[in-house]
């Protein structure tokens, strides 16, 4: 029997994903919280699991290196990967939203810089509002952009509200909801279709 490979985002999703998958009676060999290990078999050696950064899932999967992929909504709309993205699987939930200093008009601004770890989705956000922008990438403390005048405003994952309030920002628009999603290689949802099926069923079943 072939093997099914799962890459996983390593980072703040992957304990609840594993656990997910413990729920459905697939556990791991020598999986445990401190391991620097990063590929994995399950008890049964059906299900290869490999560790990937989260925003490397969506290529992974793409190219065919895994037959699945779990990772955030986040990483898959910026990745722009040819995937099937087949269950939210309802967990790292947040959201994705325009934030800035409260009093800040976004209408007032000619050409707005943004700044943001996700340009492409910052750049379809306000294609479809209509605002001109610019868009400035960074890759990690976007709130301190606006802070220091880099930015007018940002497009980041807000989850508890803690880093905009602490910094003294506000959300000015909402973009879009995002959980961990499970995404299919094109390919193997075809030649590894039964066992990509039977896996999904379990999933589902044990969202319900
Ligand atoms: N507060 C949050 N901030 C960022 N991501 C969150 C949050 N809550 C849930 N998530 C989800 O968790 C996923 C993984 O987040 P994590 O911060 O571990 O990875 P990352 O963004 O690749 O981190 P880093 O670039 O710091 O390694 C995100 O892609 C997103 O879908
Ligand atoms: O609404 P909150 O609960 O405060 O969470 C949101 C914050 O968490 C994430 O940052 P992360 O911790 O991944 O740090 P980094 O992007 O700055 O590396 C995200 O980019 C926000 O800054």
């Amino acid at each position: 029997m072939d093997t099914i490979t799962i890459a996983l985002a390593k980072g703040r999703t992957a304990e609840d994903s594993i656990t997910l998958l413990n729920d459905i009676g697939i556990y791991f060999n020598d999986l445990h919280e401190k391991s620097r290990k990063l590929v994995f078999y399950s008890t049964d050696k059906a299900i290869r699991l490999i560790f990937v950064k989260a925003v490397d899932v969506p290529t992974y999967v793409e190219k065919g290196s895994a037959d699945l992929g779990v990772v955030g909504k986040d990483n898959i709309l910026e990745a722009q990967a040819d995937v099937y993205e087949m269950l939210d699987l309802k967990l790292g939930k947040c959201k994705f939203v325009v934030a800035g200093d409260p009093d800040l008009e976004l209408g007032t601004i000619q050409r707005l810089k943004v700044a943001s770890k996700y340009p492409i989705i910052a750049k379809n956000h306000f294609l479809k509002t209509g605002q001109s922008i610019e868009t400035i990438k960074l890759n990690g403390s976007v709130e301190l952009a606006p802070l220091i005048g880099l930015a007018d405003v940002i497009v980041d994952i807000v989850e508890t509200g803690n880093t905009l309030k602490e910094n003294g920002l506000s959300v000015l628009e909402e973009v879009e909801n995002i959980s961990t999603r499970l995404i299919v290689n094109k390919a193997s949802f075809a030649t590894k279709s039964d066992r990509i099926q039977s896996f999904l069923k379990k999933l589902k079943s044990a969202l319900e």
